[in-house]
């Protein structure tokens, strides 16, 4: 059982194991109580000794909360107090670095940023790193953690504890940090943080003596914030007397300086010049920068262990850096970290470029960006109507969507995305096969490839364990709805007297798609959810198509639930009608299984005149308005001779909000 400051806890919470941080295994060697000087402004702006800092004086911490209870306005915060950004009104989200993190105001990526503290008369270092808060992008939180010996743990003084907040604390636990947990958003009115202490105490074991509570918008006692991730955050257990041995715990690629890697180091330093290798491509590099980031990247040319921070050395193909790589002195090798258990991808899709010159455009960015986002896997995959592409894992549907927004952002790609689907199995029925196949087990991760039934004795489907929280009033419709996707309850527990925690095992695809947005709207927006991978149970499955006028829409094909096959393709159908824009002649539009029909809907003919509103013979307007009709028209999918925008497949596929 594991326990928590001594205490038991409740027996539900006895979790699965995960992944352990590296620093957890290692033993402590503290060097002896140095106290320094605090750096001047001037001196930190020049290249700041980072020798000055003795473990002891150093902490590295992470926050990690339930979506939008306010991790990134409480870094904002931290680094005001700090000096590490000024204190101006434009400071929002400043470690939300990506576009679109500042468009759909969520955290994708981690974010490290050091920062310097004043705290009676000593100066530390503390090393902070931002997580998202949505399920898909926990591999994120997973992997900050290792770097990390504590964590804030936010939780909304109104909202509550939320499915996130459970999930995230039992990684931080799992991994033995120390949890402080900060009652955030005191200043609204309807604010109650003393239940959310009693929350708190309830189901995490914390006592509420322990809990902090701010306003990270307003800034009130943030301070003491940073008092308690001093007193209660112990400092890193790490060697600088052996040799070099640092963990790659994320990386970004930089068109012009190729990775940049964010390292922790558990023991020894690293300086400008020195030659390090990488123990997974045994290559060796010499080292161009290394330094902090504060927030952005400040050259010190030198780290100790126990900090955190970049290096730059010329890496600069995209698989040379690899997440969980263990770097260590030319010369001087060391026993590699055990790295990280690599993320296990739960939606599959393809993806296209739109026009096939495009090709090899699109697979330099997508190298590119799976760089910085290890979790996608990418296999080469073709298709007879898409011509070439590939194959993408995804964590979730949000995160297929960020990707495909970052790839149209920062790489200006323009793509054609397929029906996401879930990992898949099959066991083979005979011998013959399994030669044939070379495995008894079969993934399936293109509905494309789904085996008939004759070749199968049976097919299995991904489940996962999802967590559900909600106020009480909602939980009648929320279990309905757990039934109606093929759930099966395992558990319930009150978190207060108006909070309840449903645990369900879900079969993966009757969630993925759009069972939070539907969760949501039962319960006004109310309830949350998180799930976790739970292994494979067997299933009725059937291949479904989806035609326009007779022929096969690719991106639409999917693997269904036989007794859902009729309902999802009555949707589809429906949503496809509401999407299709109307065109010369009628377009039917039909689900089928095999060559039998399930479903129809029609789009009337229609002609839309571009030059309706144009009267009078100005030639020139009238020929601007067809040539972006012309243009409009290249951007266009066609299947069979009916034009389809890209973005209605999307429309159909896409019901899930974007947070
Ligand atoms: N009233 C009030 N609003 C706050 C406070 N802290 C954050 N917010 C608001 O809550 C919203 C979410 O804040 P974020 O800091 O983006 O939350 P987050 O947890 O980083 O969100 P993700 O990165 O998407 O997981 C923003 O609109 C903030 O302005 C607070 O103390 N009081």
């Amino acid at each position: 059982m594991w326990t928590l400051s001594g205490r038991a806890l409740a027996p539900w919470a006895a979790g699965a194991a995960r992944l352990l941080p590296p620093y957890s295994r290692l033993v402590a060697v503290l060097e002896p109580g140095a106290t320094c000087t605090p750096f001047s402004t001037a001196e930190l702006k020049e290249k700041p000794d980072m020798s000055r800092f003795p473990v002891e004086d150093i902490r590295n911490f992470s926050i990690i909360a339930h979506v939008d209870h306010g991790k990134s306005t409480l870094a904002d915060r931290l680094l005001e107090l700090t000096g590490t950004i000024d204190k101006t009104k434009k400071n929002k989200q400043v470690l939300d670095k990506l576009q679109v993190e500042r468009e759909r105001g969520i955290t994708v990526k981690a974010q490290t940023a050091t920062l310097f503290y004043n705290f009676e008369g000593k100066q530390y270092l503390l090393n902070l790193i931002d997580t998202p808060g949505h399920v898909d992008f926990s591999y994120e939180v997973s992997r900050s953690l290792s770097a990390c010996q504590g964590v804030l743990l936010v939780v909304d003084a109104n909202e509550g504890i939320q499915a996130q907040t459970v999930a995230n604390f039992f990684l931080a636990f799992e991994a033995q940090l120390s949890v402080i947990p900060v009652i955030n958003k005191i200043d609204l009115k309807n604010a109650d943080p003393e239940r959310v202490e009693k929350q708190i105490e309830k189901v995490f074991d914390i006592p509420s003596e322990e809990c902090i509570k701010i306003s990270a918008k307003l800034g009130t006692n943030v301070e003491s914030v940073l008092q308690a991730v001093i007193e209660r955050i112990p400092p890193p257990k790490v060697c600088r007397e052996n040799p070099l041995r640092a963990l790659v715990f994320d990386s970004t690629f930089d068109q012009y300086r190729g990775v940049i890697a964010n390292i922790a180091l558990l023991d020894g330093m690293v300086s400008k010049g020195d030659k390090i290798v990488s123990a997974h491509t045994k290559k060796t590099y010499e080292v161009n920068e290394v330094g902090v980031l504060n927030p952005n990247e400040q050259p010190t040319h030198k780290l100790y262990a126990g900090q955190v921070g970049f290096l730059i050395a010329g890496m600069k193909d995209v698989t040379e850096a690899q997440i969980g790589d263990t770097l260590y002195l030319h010369n001087h090798p060391v026993e590699p970290l055990p790295g990280f258990k690599s993320a296990k991808p739960m939606v599959f899709a393809g993806v296209y470029p739109i026009d096939q010159s495009e090709y090899n455009n699109l697979k330099s960015a997508i190298e590119k960006l799976t760089l910085n986002d290890s979790s996608v896997t990418v296999h080469r995959d073709s298709s007879l109507a898409l011509g070439a592409g590939w194959r993408l894992g995804f964590l979730g549907l949000l995160h297929m969507e960020v990707f495909n927004q970052r790839l149209e952002q920062e790489y200006n790609a323009s793509v054609i995305l397929t029906t996401p689907t879930v990992p898949y199995k099959a066991v083979l029925s005979s011998a013959k096969l399994i030669k044939e196949y070379k495995e008894k087990e079969i993934t399936i991760i293109n509905p494309a490839q789904f085996p008939d039934k004759s070749k199968v004795a049976e097919y299995l489907e991904p489940v996962v364990v999802g967590t559900v929280v909600t106020p009480t009033e909602y939980t009648g419709k929320i279990m309905a709805l757990c039934q109606a996707r093929r759930a099966i309850q395992k558990n319930m527990i009150f978190i207060d007297e108006n909070r309840v925690m449903l645990k369900y095992l879900f079969p993966l695809n009757e969630i993925v798609v759009d069972f939070y947005d539907s969760l949501k709207s039962l319960s006004s927006g109310y309830a949350s959810f998180d799930y976790e991978d739970a292994g494979y149970q067997t299933a009725e499955l059937i291949k479904m198509d989806i035609l326009l006028n007779g022929n096969i829409v690719e991106e639409l094909v999917t693997v269904v639930h036989r007794e859902k096959a009729y309902t999802v393709g009555k949707t589809i159908c429906e949503r496809l009608k509401d999407s299709l824009p109307r065109q010369l002649f009628e377009i039917a539009i039909q689900a089928a299984i095999g060559s039998k029909v399930i479903a129809r809907e029609t789009v009337k003919a229609y002609r839309k005149n571009v030059l309706a509103k144009c009267y009078g013979g100005d030639i020139t307007r009238k020929m601007k308005l067809l040539k972006r009709q012309a243009e409009g028209k290249k951007k266009l999918r066609k299947i069979g001779n009916i034009e389809i925008p890209k973005d209605a497949f999307i429309k159909v596929l896409k019901t899930q909000p974007n947070k």
